[in-house]
């Protein structure tokens, strides 16, 4: 496995009496987006702070490309971050923004057009910042994390804003971003978002990390896969499935649950038995349901996303 480009060890970090950091370690590979969620208070921004050097932890380190941020040479080269999309100077345009930012790190006026381009703010860019939207802000704040063309990303909450195409922009940003060989590190409380866009996530809550594995593990993991049958013969269908070792139960009188097994083993089962169904549909875990398992009571976040998939 190559080298993690973001390391995060054993950070403690506490502020008067409250516990920011618990003990916070993780990794953020190259070519893949990782996502980094948890409630309010879990203690994403004050982890990102670290990792930028904008914060010292009171125990533990965290390292980009094996090196503390405060040790890299033109650290904009190395990792780039949106960490707060409404801090702007107001009066100053978008281009003269990023070119300010350019020259305090030695990169050319050209590459700030690129990422002008790269961000889709061309047509903007000369107006003043103090008008832009937050959207807009989200994107200016991408193009200055994109100025140095680095190899680690981290973003703090860049959905927030975005209208539903600038989301959809973002998402295949984040995408091609990491497929180019990139480590992107993105936070949100939006989980529907990072389902369709990390490949990993990272779920922490109370300074420390509740769960680390690939969105798809994570939705196994806690998915109770039921499958709902319509049948109006509820007994005769539970008879057939039990008869075939499956485990089923009749809720009411045209409906039976059966647990851990596939719609298709199901449906080969009743059709084999000549028991009539009109409905099979299988009840899936989302990660909205995971991330509310893992982080309990600790959290107002309430999912709205469908979690039914018709078979
Ligand atoms: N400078 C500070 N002074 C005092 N307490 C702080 C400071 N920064 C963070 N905290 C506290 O540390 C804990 C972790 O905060 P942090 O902002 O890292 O969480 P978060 O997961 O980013 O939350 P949010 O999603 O609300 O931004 C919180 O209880 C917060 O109040």
């Amino acid at each position: 496995m190559s080298q993690p480009t973001i390391e995060v060890s054993g950070l403690r970090k506490r502020f008067g009496t409250t516990q920011a950091l618990d003990g916070m370690s993780f990794t953020v590979p190259p070519g893949r987006v990782t996502g980094f969620v948890g409630p309010n208070g879990a203690g994403k921004s004050t982890t990102i702070r670290v990792i930028l050097g904008l914060d010292t932890p009171d125990e533990g380190h965290a390292l980009v490309g094996g090196v503390r941020y405060k040790r890299l040479h033109r650290p904009l080269r190395h990792v780039g971050a949106l960490v707060d999309a409404a801090a702007l100077q107001p009066s100053r345009t978008g281009r003269n923004h990023l070119l300010w930012l350019a020259r305090s790190q030695n990169m050319s006026a050209r590459r700030v057009d690129e990422v002008i381009d790269l961000v889709g703010l061309a047509g903007a860019a000369r107006r003043k910042a103090g008008g832009f939207s937050l959207g807009m802000r989200q994107r200016l704040g991408i193009a200055a994390a994109m100025l140095g063309d680095p190899p680690a990303l981290i973003l703090d909450e860049p959905f927030n804003g975005m209208d539903p195409e600038g989301i959809i922009w973002i998402r295949h940003l984040l995408r091609s971003l990491a497929a180019e060989g990139r480590a992107v590190l993105v936070s949100s409380h939006l989980m529907g978002e990072l389902q369709d866009t990390a490949d990993q996530v990272v779920v922490v809550g109370r300074g420390r990390v509740l769960a680390d594995a690939p969105v798809a593990e994570l939705v196994a993991r806690a998915s109770s896969d039921q499958v709902l049958l319509r049948t109006p013969e509820p007994s005769e269908a539970a008879g057939a499935l039990h008869r075939a070792g499956l485990r089923a139960t009749v809720t009411d009188q045209n409906t039976v649950v059966i647990a851990g097994a596939a719609a298709q083993r199901i449906v080969a089962v009743l059709s084999q038995a000549g028991v009539s169904f009109s409905e099979v549909t299988t009840q899936r875990a989302t990660l909205e349901d995971v991330y509310l398992q893992l982080t309990g009571g600790e959290t107002e976040y309430r999912a709205a996303a469908g979690r039914e998939r018709q078979w």
